[in-house]
Formats: C-alpha cells, sequence, structure tokens
C-alpha cells in the first residue's frame, strides 16, 4: 500500500477528533461527513479507528486464501442459493446487475448476465441463524476463521462511531441510529479480481464489478494499492470518477437503506471497479478489497427520519426492513389468501421493490381481480417463475399478455409447472427467452403450440427439460415434434406419463403409432448424449408403457454416454441392458419403479435377470445410490425381496444408500450386511412405531449405516420424484397435511451443484404457499 495519493473527488475527512475530540471537535467531523455523503454518498476516513496492522493481516490472510488451490477453496463453498451470503465464490459466480441512476431512480440495467470476473469469501457474525457460517473444515488455514471473526467485530465497533458521526452531523441525538444496528447483521467479503488482459476491461462496458450501490446501510471498504475504483458523479450521470487507494485511510460509503432512512438526502452512489487509470501494458494486475457491509439489523424497519421530510418534501419511501426486502425477493400471489393485488402491486411499484422480486410463485390466482395485471415486464430480475393453477390463464388474452411479458425478463432461468391451456400460436421470434435453462411443462391435455416456442425460442440455452402430460397416445404426433428439436446443452430431460389406458391386445394402428414414438424417442435420446439425468415417468394406473419405449434396434451401446442418474421401468431398464448400454458403468444413481402392469412379477424377474447377466459380461457396477419402488403386497413379497437384495448387492456393491419399500419382519434386515458400503437406508413405513421397533436391527445387521430414515409407505413415489441430479433431496414433508413420521429433509451427494445454473436466490421451500406472514401483503 505504497503508492502515492492521487487527488480524488471524493473528500478525506480525519476522523480521529470524532474519536477522541472536543464536542465541538465531534460536530465538525460529523458535518465534513454528510457534506461529502450529500454530494457525492462516499468519503474517506483516516484515523478511523481500524488498527492498520490488523487491516493489512486481513488482507494477508486474503491473499493466502485466494492462493489455495479450487479444491480447497471450494471445501467452504458459497451455498447455491444466492439469498445466503456465506463462504466462498469462484470467479464467475457470481452477477451483480449493472445499475444506473436515472434522475431520483436506480434503473437495473437488462443487459444480458455478465458473470463478474472476481472471487470472494463472506462472512458474518458467528451467531448468525438466519445465514449461519461457512468455514473451511478443521485443519484447513487454520487461524483463518478466528481472523475474520476477530476483523469483524473491530470493523463493528468503527461502525458504531461511523454511525454515531452520521446521527450528529444529521442534527439527530448520536447513538439514533445504534438500536436498530445493535444486532450486527454486517457482512465482511474478501474480494480478489485475478489479474486479467487489459483488452478484457478495454471496452467500455466491461468492468471488474459493474455499476451498483449497496444494499445495506453504510460501506467500509479497504483497498489494496491498484485501484480502479470509481463512483458516479451525482451531477453528471453516467460520468464515473476515480476513488484511488489513499495510503492509511479506509473509504466509506453510503448504502441503498441510508439514502431511504434520510429519504434521498444522502445518496447511496453508484460505483464501480474497472482497470485502475495508471493501468499500463498488456496486463492489469491482481487486485483485493475488503468491504465490510453494513446494515440494519433484519427486522428493524426503517423509516424515514423526521428531519428529512415536510409537507414540501414528502417522504419518498415508505417504511421497509431488510427483512421485508428479502422477502420482495420472493413473490406469492396466492388467490386462497391474498385479495387486493393492485395494492400490493402499486407498494411495490412505488418502492421500487418490484426490481427485487426473483421468484414469483402463483397458485390459484385469478387475473380478474387485478386490474393493472401482473407487472411481471418489471421485475427485471425474475429467475423463476412458477404457476400452479390455471385460472391465472384464464383468457387467451391474458395468457398472451403474460406470456409476452416474459420477452422483458432477461434474467429468467427457470419457468415451472405452467399448467395452462394456451392455444394461440407463439411465433419463435415473438418470444425469445434467451436464457432459459429449465422449462417444467405439466400439461392437462395435449402438448400446445405454445409450448415448441418455448422449447425452440430458448433451446440453445435448455439444461433442463420436464414434460408431463395426459396426453393420448393418439395425439402422438406432438410427440414426435418435440423429439425432431435439438437441444445442445440438454442435461435433463423428464418425460411421462403420455397415458393410455386400453384393455386387451393393443389396436394394430397403434402399434405402428408405438413404433413410430419408440423410433422417434430413441433418435431423441441418440442424439442428446449430453444428457446426464433421465426420467421416464407415467401414471400408475396405466396398463401400457407404449411411448415410452425404445427402439431397440435404433439405440446403440454408447447412447447417453454421460447418464449419471436413470429413473424409468423394470421393462424400459431391460432394455437398456439388452442394447448393452455402456452408460451402466457411469451410472450413480438408479431408481426403479414398478407400474401396475399386468404381469409385473415377471417383468421385474426379467430385470434382475437381467441386471445379473450384466454383472457377468461386465462386472460389478459403480452405482452409489438406488431407489427399490416395488409394490409389497404380493403374497410372496418377502421370498422376492430378499431375492432382489441380494442381486442388488451382488451387481451394486458399492452401494451408499438405498431407498426401499416397507419391510415387514425384522428378518428382512439380514439382507442388509450384503452392502458393505451402504450408510443410509429410507424406508418406506405403515407405522410410526417402525423405527424403534426396527431402526436397532438393521443398525445391527449393517455397521457402515449411519442414517436410517423413515416414511410413509404411501409417499414413496413422491420421495422418488424429488430424486434430481445434483442434489439427492429425499423429502418427507406431506403434501396433504397428514401427519408423517418426520419432517426431516436431507440432502447429500452434492457433486454436480457447481454450476451457474444453480444460482438461485431462494428454494422455493422458502416461499411457502399459505403463509400468512410473507411480508408482501401487509405493507401499507
Ligand atoms: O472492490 C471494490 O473496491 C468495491 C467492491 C464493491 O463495491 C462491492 O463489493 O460492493
Ligand atoms: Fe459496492
Amino acid at each position: 500500500m505504497s503508492s502515492p495519493a492521487r487527488p480524488s473527488a471524493v473528500k478525506a475527512v480525519d476522523f480521529g477528533p470524532f474519536i477522541a475530540g472536543s464536542e465541538t471537535e465531534r460536530r465538525v467531523v460529523a458535518e465534513q461527513i454528510i457534506e461529502s455523503f450529500q454530494q457525492i454518498g462516499f468519503v474517506y476516513l483516516t484515523n478511523h479507528g481500524i488498527p492498520q496492522h490488523k487491516i493489512d493481516a486481513m488482507f494477508a490472510w486474503s491473499r493466502n486464501l485466494f492462493g489455495q488451490p479450487m479444491e480447497v477453496k471450494q471445501l467452504a463453498p458459497h451455498p447455491p442459493s444466492g439469498a445466503h451470503h456465506r463462504g466462498y465464490s469462484a470467479p464467475g459466480r457470481e452477477a451483480v446487475p449493472k445499475r444506473t441512476r436515472n434522475g431520483d431512480v436506480l434503473e437495473k440495467e437488462v443487459s444480458p448476465v455478465q458473470r463478474d470476473i472476481k472471487e470472494s469469501f463472506e462472512a458474518g457474525r458467528e451467531d448468525d441463524s438466519v445465514m449461519p457460517n461457512i468455514w473451511f473444515p478443521d485443519g484447513v488455514l487454520p487461524g483463518f476463521k478466528e481472523a475474520c471473526l476477530d476483523f469483524y467485530w473491530t470493523c463493528n465497533d468503527a461502525k458504531t462511531l461511523i454511525l454515531s458521526a452520521l446521527a450528529l452531523g444529521l442534527k439527530l441525538p448520536d447513538d439514533y441510529f445504534i438500536p436498530s444496528h445493535s444486532k450486527a447483521d454486517n457482512q465482511l467479503r474478501l474480494l480478489h479480481y485475478p489479474s486479467i488482459p487489459a483488452e478484457t476491461l478495454a471496452d467500455k462496458d466491461a468492468s471488474r464489478i459493474p455499476s451498483h450501490s449497496d444494499y445495506g446501510c453504510i460501506t467500509l471498504l479497504m483497498q489494496d494499492d491498484v485501484g480502479g475504483l470509481e463512483v458516479e458523479d451525482p451531477n453528471m450521470p453516467g460520468t464515473f470518477l476515480p476513488v484511488p487507494p489513499i495510503p492509511g485511510s479506509i473509504v466509506v460509503n453510503a448504502a441503498d437503506f441510508l439514502s431511504r432512512w434520510s429519504n434521498d438526502t444522502i445518496k447511496s452512489t453508484v460505483h464501480r471497479v474497472r482497470a485502475p487509470t495508471s493501468a499500463s501494458g498488456t496486463q492489469i494486475p491482481d487486485r483485493y478489497s475488503i468491504p465490510y457491509f453494513c446494515s440494519p439489523d433484519f427486522n428493524t424497519v426503517v423509516d424515514c427520519i423526521p428531519s428529512t421530510w415536510s409537507e414540501d418534501r414528502p417522504k419518498k419511501y415508505i417504511p421497509t426492513s431488510s427483512c421485508r426486502r428479502t422477502l420482495a425477493r420472493n413473490m406469492i400471489l396466492d388467490g386462497k389468501s391474498r385479495r387486493d393485488y393492485d395494492e400490493v402491486f402499486s407498494f411495490l411499484v412505488r418502492t421500487d421493490l418490484v426490481t427485487c422480486i426473483r421468484n414469483l410463485f402463483v397458485q390459484r390466482f385469478d387475473p380478474g381481480k387485478l386490474a393493472s395485471g401482473v407487472p411481471l415486464a418489471e421485475m427485471l430480475n425474475l429467475r423463476r417463475i412458477k404457476i400452479v393453477g390455471a385460472h391465472f390463464f384464464s383468457t387467451a388474452d391474458f395468457q398472451q399478455g403474460v406470456v409476452r411479458q416474459l420477452e422483458n425478463c432477461h434474467n429468467l432461468r427457470e419457468l415451472e409447472y405452467i399448467n395452462l391451456d394456451i392455444r394461440v400460436t407463439l411465433p419463435h421470434d415473438e418470444l425469445p427467452i434467451l436464457g432459459l435453462q429449465t422449462l417444467r411443462w405439466c400439461d392437462n391435455g395435449n402438448l400446445r403450440p405454445a409450448f415448441f416456442s418455448l422449447c425452440a425460442a430458448s433451446f440453445s440455452t435448455l439444461i433442463c427439460l420436464r414434460v408431463r402430460t395426459e396426453m393420448p397416445i393418439s395425439e402422438h404426433g406432438q410427440y414426435l415434434q418435440l423429439f425432431n428439436i435439438r437441444f445442445p446443452h440438454l442435461e435433463v430431460f423428464e418425460i411421462g406419463p403420455g397415458s393410455y389406458s386400453i384393455s386387451g391386445p393393443v389396436p394394430p394402428g397403434l402399434v405402428v403409432i408405438c413404433q413410430q414414438l419408440a423410433q422417434g424417442f430413441s433418435r431423441f435420446l441418440i442424439a442428446h448424449s449430453t444428457i446426464k439425468a433421465l426420467t421416464l415417468k407415467h401414471n400408475d394406473d396405466v396398463s401400457q408403457e407404449a411411448y415410452i419405449l425404445f427402439d431397440e434396434n435404433l439405440l446403440s451401446s454408447t447412447v447417453l454416454p454421460n447418464l449419471e442418474s436413470l429413473k424409468a421401468y423394470p421393462s424400459q431398464i431391460t432394455q437398456f441392458i439388452s442394447v448393452k448400454a455402456n452408460f451402466f458403468r457411469t451410472l450413480l444413481s438408479l431408481s426403479i419403479r414398478e407400474s401396475m402392469q399386468g404381469d409385473m412379477e415377471r417383468v421385474l424377474q426379467v430385470m434382475f435377470r437381467k441386471l445379473q447377466e450384466l454383472k457377468d459380461s461386465v462386472g460389478p457396477l459403480g452405482l452409489r445410490h438406488l431407489v427399490l419402488a416395488f409394490n409389497d403386497n404380493r403374497h410372496d413379497c418377502r421370498q422376492l425381496c430378499k431375492r432382489w437384495l441380494d442381486t442388488c448387492a451382488d451387481v451394486f456393491p458399492l452401494l451408499e444408500t438405498y431407498t426401499g419399500e416397507t419391510f415387514r419382519s425384522p428378518t428382512m434386515f439380514n439382507e442388509f450386511p450384503h452392502f458393505q458400503h451402504l450408510r443410509l437406508i429410507s424406508c418406506a413405513v405403515r407405522h410410526k412405531k417402525w423405527r424403534s421397533q426396527h431402526a436397532q436391527a438393521i443398525g445391527e445387521n449393517c455397521p457402515s449405516l449411519e442414517k436410517i430414515e423413515s416414511f410413509r409407505r404411501k409417499r414413496i413415489f413422491d420421495v422418488i420424484q424429488e430424486f434430481s441430479l445434483g442434489k439427492l433431496t429425499v423429502r418427507t414433508s406431506s403434501r396433504d397435511g397428514e401427519d408423517i413420521d418426520t419432517e426431516d429433509e436431507f440432502s447429500f451427494y452434492d457433486d454436480f451443484s457447481d454450476d451457474a445454473s444453480n444460482d438461485s436466490d431462494a428454494e422455493w421451500d422458502l416461499i411457502g404457499t399459505d403463509s400468512e406472514d410473507d411480508d408482501t401483503g401487509d405493507l401499507e
């Protein structure tokens, strides 16, 4: 930190007299800070009270941390949920939306997502239950956690002093902001911008971190001597002024909450990091910085300070809190519990919270109650939409209106469960949802042309496609159309049920149709070698598996070379084995589900025999996770189960987790010792008593076992549906409010999750459905 001080548009204030001076000196310092905050939202503080040796030590830790190999850094991974800001984020993990100020309004720029060229580590207070810290395992970077926490509290002390100065400068009692910041809901962030070629930052729109304002109340920023931080000139929007490092000083800037609090007398100025003005040569050096974001306590409602508003200068903001702003990320339109949507929307628009919405959940919603419609087009940061219930799309006009608005949702990544009935055709070029990665379509009738529009418009970015339709087989042409689209990046594909129930022999006409479908589907699979997870579903009550059979003549042994997870029916598994599909060697998760086919027992026998043959020809398989969902009502169930378990133990000796049906007799557990690596058993059970009666027996028979989970038997199919690639989750929550054995949800096997598609802000679980305590509706 040795570079000479360069002049900056931002004032430098000596904070020393505030800490140790007279009342008059304190007031002078406070007024200087407020003056700078009102002019430009930034100020440099010298003699700020954070010992230089602690700052230096934190930078040394930061260099040490970011210098570690990626495998080490990933040992404390930032959760996929963007709402949980803790732990390590790899370069490109975060994308800060670019924001610019237009008059008084902060606008988020609707530019295509730009992934930031930086890596970071984030920590909060250790006792934060909303966002628990994520540290490295014991023995990795020893001392790092303690150093972070010590620095955290040192910065918090400085924060308290600076907030007192702000209060004094605003002519308030100096402890005005203290009660609302008593929890220290702050965030320490270590930032590393790796060295990059100068040309990468040469473009005027390129930056190390794009222009943005900070979320909290104030930010204390420590930067190394590289420079590049810039603040927008509030008098000349679009013009940025350098905020170069000044040795011995920290930068303090006002953030959004302070601007609301002060009724915009203080501005949370937009800032960014670009190439340093002094940069020369072809390579921009690494840059390290340490922002410390200070926020009001999560539940504190911030209202405009009385002296900042009057009849002439009315309040620009209504009261809100971190908690409410966070909740505004998850917007629920529940037709059952919500009445006046217009009021909710006008609140969101007035308080510029519309752009906070990331997840929109709609159910049982009647647009007739809403004069203005859902302002999807204003939800610029919408990432997920999940719609349940056809009322939402009750008229064709409304349907088209809503779907067209999606065009503006450039950040939309997931569109789920559109249980709708669009008959209007949407031409491809009218609906370019360019970044859509997940499309989940649930349809009560035929596939609609609109579905193909959505697919085709986003086909180059789609990595997950789930289609569920009750289409009669006679409508097969629609499926053939789907099977003709090519998705170059498809990783997750789920299809079904496509039911067709007939009793007796299949009519000749249908045989031809079934053959066409089998061929179409086989070709589709062959063309999609990127698929990692394949799910083939159908209804429990169908007697035919028509379209989801493959054409074995077309399938080759190299079909689906990247498959890691397969959920299918015994007959389909048998088909894959018959073509000697290679993927069985790389398969990690297999879910076999019995259907109610006529001679199921025989189908199962064939499948298990084929599995045994497979093992004989290629040797034991490396499968780690197995789900067997079989009906145990048949008379010789016990014998069958025993045989199946024997076969499974033989074919899949490396099995770590097993989910299965009820075992009626405790002696069944004698079979589990076959599985030397089994760590977890999940079983469907009939009675709560089950666990206490039998858990011990299993534990005794299977020494490697770490966990047993049980759930009600009728839930097993739900559970199986929860298995998904990347996050193998078994969920036991009850859909219809039924009392169940355990509310636990556990997830494991997270190896695939390190991809940007998981960069979601909140799990759907957070959203709830009938919750009365979400905050979007009860604000004024
Ligand atoms: O790295 C910097 O200097 C600024 C970082 C920043 O503005 C932020 O993380 O919000
Ligand atoms: Fe910032």
